[in-house]
């Protein structure tokens, strides 16, 4: 084992006390009797992670994410095994953790920076960046009780991020963020990780975990049930979940719920209604032929968002819900033109639509240049339908491009059978 770790889990656990009523607790303080059941959240961790390295943490609600996120923050100590962090570690947990409601955002800043070890010198010279960083403007004179979670989490997502840490620890809170800060956020991670800290983040946004983390582990029911590349882990838990039937958020949930769908407002079937980002997703036509063209045309708000920091991603459903093809302006190297009035266009061509007979309909997603933060989405949007010419164009969802290899015969007339069985 290389002597650069900065995470070592050797059969490590968290075992919880569960009390079949909140009483209990108090009167087995007060008896000296259990009166609890012991649930076992976490069992068995086997893991080492070196310095610098990336760790994304996926599975199921309630197997133990947050459990181990907390055992690594120092928060919530084993109950078995041993787990070792070392150097300064920040941690963005559950949503307010550590917070004093009646304090004020700058106060409240100043106890987090303390708790992560700063001295006052190092404190008052770190405040004003957590508050650049934030954000908050005169909200953060007014207790955090007043606040909404978006605002909450910037604050503390600030401190965690400022102190710059040796390890970067953080849970599934982020997602309550805005958009904006959510892509400041994820910025401000891959910066950390740049400097050579060591990041382990938990999301159920699959996409997320996949751009930022090199490795990844999947918990189920609070043991390790895979720990590798985070493509490899990913990829294995979306076939999982898709097997027992499951829809997997694989990146689009920031911007799930953003604008209606297609389907939902009753739109045409080849257009989306538009929005601020994505103006418009426009099929030339309802219905393809199979080996026919197929074009989308997609037009986007420039903003403020530099053109380089604009991409589209376009994905084909099947109405059955399987991904057919998803790929993006980003991955292919190509950018959007301008058409004028900050508005940017692209269109999506197919010369030959490989799809084979069915309903169909597509995913649009403006996503930056890290092609980790969503802009906006459309899902489930601009139906279609392909028909394909008959059988001889092959059966299921996709013509495969293929040929047939067999040793020449040259048949003579009434010799078909023989000479066929002969060869
Ligand atoms: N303080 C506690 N006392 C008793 N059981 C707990 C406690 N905290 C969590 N648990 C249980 O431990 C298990 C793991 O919880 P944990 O919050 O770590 O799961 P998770 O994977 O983060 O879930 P989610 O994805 O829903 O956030 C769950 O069954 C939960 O009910």
């Amino acid at each position: 084992m290389s002597a650069d770790w900065a995470i070592r889990l050797q059969q490590a656990g968290v075992t919880y006390r569960r009390y079949a009523h909140p009483r209990d607790a108090l009167l087995e303080w007060v008896l000296r009797r259990p009166r609890h059941q012991p649930f076992h959240a976490l069992q068995g961790l086997e893991l080492v992670l070196q310095a610098g390295d990336s760790l994304g943490v996926v599975g199921d609600n309630g197997v133990g994410k947050s459990t181990l996120l907390k055992m690594l923050a120092g928060t919530l100590p084993p109950t078995a095994g041993v787990c070792e962090v070392r150097g300064r570690r920040s941690a963005l947990l559950e949503l307010g953790t550590g917070l004093q409601p009646e304090f004020s955002g700058v106060e409240n800043a100043r106890m987090g920076l303390a708790l992560r070890g700063l001295d006052h010198t190092a404190i008052e010279c770190k405040l004003p960046e957590v508050l650049a960083f934030a954000e908050l403007g005169e909200f953060v004179h007014q207790p955090v009780k007043t606040w909404s979670s978006g605002m909450v989490v910037r604050l503390v997502f600030a401190v965690a991020a400022v102190i710059e840490p040796a390890v970067l620890i953080v849970d599934e809170a982020l997602s309550v963020g805005d958009q904006y800060f959510q892509k400041k956020s994820l910025d401000r991670m891959r910066a950390i990780l740049g400097n050579g800290a060591t990041l382990v983040f938990c999301s159920h946004n699959l996409y997320q975990i996949r751009e930022m983390c090199r490795q990844a582990v999947w918990l189920e029911q609070g043991r390790v049930r895979m720990l590798g590349d985070a493509q490899t882990v990913v990829d294995a838990y979306q076939d999982n979940v898709r097997g027992r039937g499951n829809n997997v958020d694989e990146g689009r949930g920031q911007a799930r719920g953003l604008a209606p769908t297609c389907s939902s407002v009753g739109a045409s079937p080849r257009a989306c209604p538009s929005s601020p980002f994505l103006r418009s997703v426009t099929l030339n036509r309802d219905t393809y032929q199979t080996h026919g063209p197929f074009s989308v045309s997609i037009r986007v708000a420039q903003g403020d968002r530099p053109l380089a920091d604009i991409h589209v991603g376009i994905v084909i459903r099947r109405n059955d819900d399987i991904q057919c093809y998803g790929i993006s302006t980003l991955h292919d190297g190509v950018y959007m033109q301008p058409l004028g009035d900050g508005v940017l266009a692209t269109t999506f061509v197919i010369d030959r639509l490989p799809l084979l007979s069915g309903e169909y309909c597509l995913e649009v997603w403006l996503i930056d240049a890290s092609g980790v933060h969503v802009y906006d989405s459309r899902e489930r949007c601009c139906h279609f339908r392909v028909q394909q010419a008959g059988q001889q164009q092959g059966v299921g969802m996709v013509w495969l491009p293929h040929r047939w290899e067999s040793p020449t015969v040259t048949l003579q007339a009434g010799e078909v059978r023989e000479h066929a069985l002969a060869e």
